[in-house]
């Protein structure tokens, strides 16, 4: 086996949510027990994971739905021994400003025929379409698995699928499935309205992240039951990290003389908690939260070469649950009892003020429940805060209303450039992979490349990183 170097001191990871709480997971792993982690927040832990509470219940109102070959959020789960619950179906409707243009039935036969009537058959290629690039995607499980790590975002997806991952990058979902011979109804009709529901955006992301949210509308959904936040503490726990609640301000490189009395090169964290300033040394650093102004604003200071700033503008969403009666007649001319959709997604049509409305469980439970009036919790994205007038609007009647208010996900405008993952010597930065799509287990496959990136790097195994078809060789080894 390869020669080990002593294990480092101290690692700072900056950020507790699903990225950096994972991170501290894998960096455990490799490094052993012996390392000191350090993880700063200065908010709550679990980050853009979240729950609000309505009548005493929780709901999620950030991530909230965790694909069933995600494979790392499911390994959490076991390990942790944490339970889960399982995404209620109920049917789904696409209104697109004046009428319902697609409404699913709850007959299975008669939604097969609906959508072949519709849409011919491009709504089981499009099945097909996500399908092949989620089998190429789950190699990354594998490579993983034997700990070979990606300097890049950019290597990291070539080894998986090659120059059509890359590509995917580079075109819009538009382009990319208009290529594939998809039709412009069904591109506007079904496509689009997936793309708004998950990433508040239209069908000019680019085609990778277009992919995740589609799989996000495959079935067999699930959560955490409590909360997927519980995934956060729960691997902090796991980890032996230590949480430090404050934000970080700056980083440093600066020369420090060891207890050994050597002189190594370490990064100081300057952190504020309340109104005092700290400042701790680290022999690594990851960063786990997106680097911009707005979210971050950490400075790098005295770096040579300098680390560039990041500008990566994020998309504000407002999440707002609401329990209450639906005002279905703006929807349907249906009659109000005989309404029966729990999710209605919209089409691109900039005259609409809501994204998407569904009906939603809290966290313990695995289908809805409606309290005695027959009022429901409805999760509701917008990308403006909801007026009372709009409220008033779209229920009927309504008890409670809370919102939460997200720079959620980066505003994809292809082609994407990912930011580096090594920022410097011994400096990573986990977040930059959101450039290609943002997701829980893209968070928690960037952390586990990270804690294998850094630790090949401070034991000088460079044969374990960007190796190229890996895929060809790894399938001869048992
Ligand atoms: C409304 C919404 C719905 C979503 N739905 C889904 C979904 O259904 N499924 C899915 O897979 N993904 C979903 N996502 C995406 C998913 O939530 C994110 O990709 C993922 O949670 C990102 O985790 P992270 O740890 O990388 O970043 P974050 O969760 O943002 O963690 C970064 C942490 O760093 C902290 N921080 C920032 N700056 C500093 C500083 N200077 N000092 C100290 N701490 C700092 C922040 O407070 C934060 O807690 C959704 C996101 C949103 C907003
Ligand atoms: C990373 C892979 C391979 C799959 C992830 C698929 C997935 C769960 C995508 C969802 C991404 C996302 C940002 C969803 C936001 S909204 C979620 C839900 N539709 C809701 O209404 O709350």
């Amino acid at each position: 086996s390869a020669e080990l170097r002593a294990p480092p001191d101290k690692i700072a990871i900056i950020g507790a949510g699903i990225g950096g709480t994972s991170a501290a997971y894998y960096l455990r792993q490799k490094f052993g027990k012996d390392v000191k982690i350090d993880l700063f927040e200065r908010g709550e832990v679990g980050g853009r994971l979240a729950t609000m509470t309505v009548q005493g219940q929780e709901y999620e109102t950030g991530g909230s739905v965790i694909h069933p070959l995600n494979l790392h959020m499911k390994r959490f789960v076991k390990d942790l021994g944490l339970s889960v619950v399982q995404g209620s179906g109920g049917l789904i409707g696409v209104y697109n400003g004046e009428s319902l243009v697609f409404e699913e039935s709850s007959w299975f036969i008669i939604n097969i025929i609906k959508l072949i009537w519709q849409y011919g058959f491009q709504s089981l290629r499009m099945h097909m379409w996500v399908e092949d690039i989620l089998d190429k995607f789950m190699r990354i499980y594998r490579y993983q698995s034997h700990d070979y790590a990606f300097s890049t975002v950019e290597n990291l997806l070539h080894s998986l699928g090659g120059d059509d991952f890359l590509g995917m990058l580079n075109r819009t979902l538009r382009e990319t499935l208009q290529k594939a011979g998809f039709s412009e109804k069904f591109l506007d009709e079904i496509v689009a309205p997936v793309m708004r529901v998950n990433y508040g955006q239209s069908t000019n992301i680019n085609g990778f992240v277009g992919a995740v949210s589609l799989a996000g509308a495959d079935s067999g959904l699930w959560a955490v039951k409590g909360g997927n936040k519980l995934i956060c503490s729960g691997l902090l726990q796991a980890s032996k990290g230590n949480l430090i609640s404050g934000s970080v301000m700056y980083i440093e490189e600066k020369t420090r003389t060891k207890q050994t009395g050597t002189p190594a090169k370490m990064y100081e964290v300057a952190y504020q908690t309340g109104s005092e300033t700290h400042s701790d040394f680290y022999d690594i650093i990851v960063v786990a939260t997106p680097l911009n102004r707005k979210m971050s604003n950490i400075t790098f200071l005295n770096f040579d070469p300098p680390i560039e700033e990041f500008h990566q503008y994020y998309q504000y969403i407002v999440t707002t649950l609401i329990k209450g009666n639906l005002n279905s007649t703006i929807f349907s001319s249906r009659a109000l009892g005989k309404f029966d959709l729990s999710t209605i997604l919209t089409t691109d049509n900039s005259d609409l003020f809501i994204n998407s409305i569904r009906i939603v469980s809290s966290v313990r439970e695995n289908n809805p429940q409606p309290s005695e009036d027959g009022a429901y919790v409805w999760k509701i994205f917008s990308q403006e805060t909801l007026t009372k007038e709009q409220i008033l609007k779209l229920f009927l009647s309504y008890d409670y209303a809370v919102k939460q208010q997200w720079l959620a996900y980066p505003h994809y405008k292809p082609p994407e450039k990912c930011p580096s993952i090594i920022l410097h010597d011994r400096l990573y930065y986990l977040s930059g992979i959101e450039c290609a799509a943002s997701a829980m287990e893209m968070s928690a496959i960037a952390a586990h490349n990270a804690a294998l990136l850094a630790y090949h790097r401070w034991n000088g195994h460079t044969d374990m990183i960007d190796q190229e078809d890996l895929y060809e060789k790894l399938k001869t080894e048992l």
